[in-house]
């Protein structure tokens, strides 16, 4: 046992569909858990942290998961709730058993079950040592120690959630390893199961005992001369001292000890596998004696557990508990073997009881084979103090069990735990009844006659954090008062209302783990509005599981369910019947695989869709805003389904009813293309499709965007050559000046263009041209062919810079598209092609450095050769300027002047300039 493992993190919606999925089974009780328990192993965080347990653990797992998952079917009887009544002492929110219907005395509370795990001593001492390292770690389990083997037993299951109570209204029993609990008087719906620890299992005389009847009676840790001394610590938590127990044997509230303790049957015999019957030690101790199916091991580990009467409850952090010895339980001898059996009952039984003497007696004819008073005897509580034993004879002798009176229920107080005695019934039902789920437990007859609780001492001066208790008692006659009147509101000592639940009409618990509150805070300065809507977590909790108010568990007769569980998507990948053997987790294990890939999948196709609708509203942000534009859906080429999810959106309506608002384009501004943009095609899964990249033809379109490098030179070139002419015809320097100036050099040319350079709108491209240097220079040139200049065809063959000579020769890649598509075609420029890096900075350096022609050119000038375009631009021997324009989509493209053209052979064909 590793006690300081993180528990597996399973999503609660996960948890919450399948417990869904189990109240809405049909079909028996255990195929509908076993079913159940199989969705809870393909979780994921559940497998993990199996994953490493052996197939004796894991099926303990499975079995212990069971315990808790079966007590949500509608028919069961108990529920795990929140109790605040402890808090303030363990700073944890802690939890406590709820009856969910009425429960005649003698039943056995099949469901409530418990079972021990041997604790090796080292696994004991690391539990103590838990608290003290982790401190993170809340430990949740309880201990049970064994007297006679003097050691600890984890208690496990849901048994271990109910708390105790010096007059409780449940008592232990024991069978094999599972422990279950025996009604011992009738329990109202909402009512909490209480049993007994012991008599000093909460210091000596339970001094330090928080239950309602200590609260009731001001006494344990309410009593007026209560110190906090010696009240256990978590942090201190210690084997159980046994020293005083023997002679602690006083029990804090029960009749007197006068009845003589009868002989008890040991030798009771179990029935069926179940909780209820007590065995004897020899049949005990064989481990397969309690499984179901054979398969089944309660617990890893349990082997040795403890007789029958030889355990008690350790408390957690308890270092001086003093520890109650208790004799071995014994049945009756002329006890029958026949066990009360599982609780059936309709949706009608769910309503709760009224406390008027009526309802109360019809709680003895809800009473069950099981319940009979002959059946009552046949169990022995294991936790037994001296008044138990008493009762417990005299039962024997007495066959007759005493349902509560009015007197008892007037006796009941509302306190401030989870639950609250406000009589009262879910909403717009049930009107008239009282509504139970109170904490407080039913008191016998001879308590109730107790006289009027002192106020309690402790109220004031408490620093809990806890809503504050009820300062007024209520009364059997309130249900009365209810039926005319409306519900009486409960208050604080302070007079002021308490929060109550919409539903079920208790005090809304405040729940705090590790001494921080988590719920229920505030709650009283809500508005009025909103504080008569507001529901406790339980029923909260309730609706979500059932879909119906609580206490109902199921629809009324005559009405649907008002909410349908999600299915089950995936078949477990096992006969629900069959074990959890490893042989199967390689299975499951290829079943979440498949599942959580799916699932990927599944979302990121979501994921691209949403994209695809969204990034269109973006663009056209502008225009929605503008128009209210109604999203319609796109139709589909007829015969195409949409596979799954909502219909596809479009981004914008493709009919408005309004006319689009005119844009209007500012001159400077790029504009459109005269044939309009191509629509990109769209693949079946609405993808779109690649864009098939065209040469342009339009030269309009070209002719409009600043000239390109190649134009550039071109118009150089031509310079070049008037001048020369000019030069020829005697112009003077002067002159030749002022016709480039003109810029016109022959009346047959068309005047050259100046273009001046786009001023960029923002950042450092803005002050490229504001700044004087080579960078800002580069661009003027760049952009502007006239820069003036001496027209030095020097320039034009650019520097020979390092990376020039060192770079590798260029790779141009041709891709094709799809459907053309062999394999890529490579297209290698020669060796000698030197990588070229275009910038603004390099173009300046070339201008700037050396006006020598490169090596190159003059390899190229001897040898006679064309070669392609030194890196981006080059001049041609022949005058021509050519590019290569390498498009993103990576096309390759000869550019020269305003066209483009396919290969060096046409840049020259149609050069305007032929050598
Ligand atoms: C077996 S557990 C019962 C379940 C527990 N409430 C929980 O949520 O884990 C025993 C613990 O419950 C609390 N408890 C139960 N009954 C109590 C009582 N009468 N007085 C004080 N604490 C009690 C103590 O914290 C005790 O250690």
């Amino acid at each position: 046992m590793d006690s300081s493992r993180r528990l597996p993190k399973v999503s609660a919606h996960d948890l919450l569909e399948i417990v869904r999925r189990l109240v809405v089974s049909k079909g028996p009780l255990p195929h509908a858990v076993r079913s159940a328990v199989d969705e809870l192993f393909l979780l994921a965080p559940i497998r993990y942290y199996l994953q490493n347990y052996t197939q004796k653990q894991i099926n303990a797992f499975a079995t212990h998961a069971s315990r808790y998952l079966e007590l949500y079917y509608p028919t069961g009887s108990i529920e795990i709730s929140h109790t605040s009544r402890y808090s303030h002492r363990t700073g944890k929110s802690e939890l406590c058993i709820l009856a969910t219907r009425n429960l005649a005395s003698g039943t056995v509370i099949t469901e409530l079950k418990g079972s021990m795990a041997n604790l090796t001593e080292e696994e004991d001492r690391e539990l103590k040592r838990t608290d003290l390292r982790n401190k993170d770690i809340r430990r949740d389990f309880s201990v049970i120690h064994s007297k006679s083997m003097k050691k600890n037993h984890l208690f496990l299951g849901p048994a271990r959630f109910v708390n105790h109570d010096c007059d409780n209204n449940c008592e232990l029993f024991r069978e094999g390893k599972y422990i279950t609990f025996r009604v011992l008087r009738p329990i109202a719906i909402g009512e909490e199961i209480t049993a007994h620890y012991g008599d000093s299992y909460f210091g000596r005389k339970n001094r330090h005992c928080l239950c309602e009847t200590c609260e009731k009676k001001c006494r344990g840790a309410y009593a007026p001369d209560h110190t906090d001394d010696d009240i256990p610590s978590d942090s201190s938590f210690s084997d159980s001292d046994d020293s005083d127990s023997e002679c602690d044997d006083t029990p804090a509230i029960g009749p007197d000890n006068d009845v003589r303790q009868r002989q008890l049957n040991l030798d009771e015999r179990r029935t069926r596998r179940g909780v209820y019957a007590v065995v004897n030690k020899e049949e005990d101790q064989s481990d397969e004696s309690d499984d179901e199916d054979g398969n089944v091991v309660p617990l890893a580990g349990a082997t040795d557990i403890p007789s029958p009467g030889e355990i008690e409850m350790v408390t957690e952090g308890d270092a001086n508990s003093d520890l109650t010895s208790l004799p071995s339980s014994r049945a009756p001898s002329n006890c029958n073997q026949a066990g009360p059996s599982r609780l059936h009952t309709s949706a009608s039984e769910l309503t709760p009881i009224s406390r008027s003497t009526s309802s109360l007696s019809s709680l003895s004819s809800t009473e069950g084979p099981g319940a009979s008073p002959a059946s009552k005897a046949k169990y022995q509580s294991i936790i037994s103090t001296r008044r138990q034993k008493v009762e417990a004879a005299a039962r024997l002798s007495t066959s007759t069990s005493t349902p509560p009176t009015e007197d008892s229920a007037s006796s009941r107080r509302v306190t401030r735990s989870s639950v609250s005695l406000t009589p009262s019934k879910p909403k717009g039902e049930q009107k008239g009844q009282s509504s139970v789920g109170s904490t407080p437990t039913p008191r016998r007859s001879d308590h109730a006659k107790a006289k009027e609780e002192p106020k309690l001492k402790k109220d004031d001066s408490d620093p809990r954090t806890l809503r504050p208790r009820l300062s007024t008692t209520v009364t059997a006659s309130e249900p009365a008062k209810e039926g005319s009147s409306k519900p009486e509101i409960p208050r604080g000592p302070d007079g002021k209302p308490l929060p109550i639940c919409a539903t079920c009409r208790s005090i809304l618990p405040v729940i705090s783990v590790d001494h921080k509150i988590v719920w229920g805070l505030g709650l009283e300065k809500e508005s009025k509005k909103k504080r008569e809507k507001q529901n406790c977590p339980r029923c909260m909790r309730h609706y979500a599981i059932y879909g119906e108010p609580w206490p109902r568990r199921l629809p009324l007769p005559g009405f649907a369910s008002t909410f349908t569980p999600t299915p089950r998507e995936e078949m477990t990948p096992m006969e629900s019947t069959r074990k959890v053997t490893h042989k199967v987790l390689p299975v499951l294990d290829r079943k979440i695989a498949a599942v959580a890939s799916s699932k990927r999948k599944r979302s990121s196709e979501e994921a691209d869709e949403e994209e695809e609708e969204e990034r269109p509203t973006k663009k056209h942000k502008v225009l929605q805003q503008l128009l209210p534009v109604k999203r319609v859906p796109i139709p589909l080429p007829e015969g195409q389904k949409r596979k799954r999810g909502r219909p596809r959106l479009s981004s914008l309506p493709r009919t408005l009813s309004a006319p689009a608002p005119a844009v209007k384009v500012e001159d400077d501004e790029m504009p459109l293309h005269p044939s309009g943009f191509k629509t990109q095609g769209r693949r079946m899964n609405g993808r779109f499709e690649r864009k098939v990249s065209e040469p342009s033809t339009n030269k309009d379109y070209d002719s409009n965007s600043p000239p390109g490098r190649a134009q550039r030179a071109l118009e150089r070139e031509r310079m070049k050559q008037i001048m020369e002419k000019d030069s020829k015809r005697g112009l003077s320097d002067g002159e030749i000046g002022q016709v480039a100036k003109r810029g016109r050099r022959d009346d047959n040319e068309p005047p050259l263009k100046k273009v001046f350079p786009k001023r960029m709108v923002s950042g450092r491209s803005g002050n490229l041209f504001s700044r004087p240097n080579p960078m800002s220079f580069a661009a003027r040139a760049w952009a502007n062919p006239l820069v003036s200049d001496n027209g030095s065809s020097d320039d034009d063959k650019g520097p020979d810079t390092p990376e020039d000579s060192l770079s590798p020769p260029a790779i141009v890649t041709v891709e094709l598209e799809e459907w053309e598509r062999g394999p890529s075609l490579i297209v290698t420029a020669p060796a000698i092609l030197p990588a070229y890096k275009p910038s603004p900075f390099s173009f300046a350096r070339r201008r700037w450095s050396s006006l020598s022609a490169s090596p190159i050119d003059e390899q190229m000038k001897s040898t006679n050769e064309t070669r392609p375009p030194h890196g981006m631009e080059r001049i041609l021997g022949n005058g021509c300027s050519s590019s290569i324009s390498t498009r993103p989509t990576g096309y390759a493209k000869w550019v020269s002047g305003n066209d483009m053209y396919t290969s060096e052979e046409e840049v020259r064909a149609r050069s305007p300039i032929q050598p």
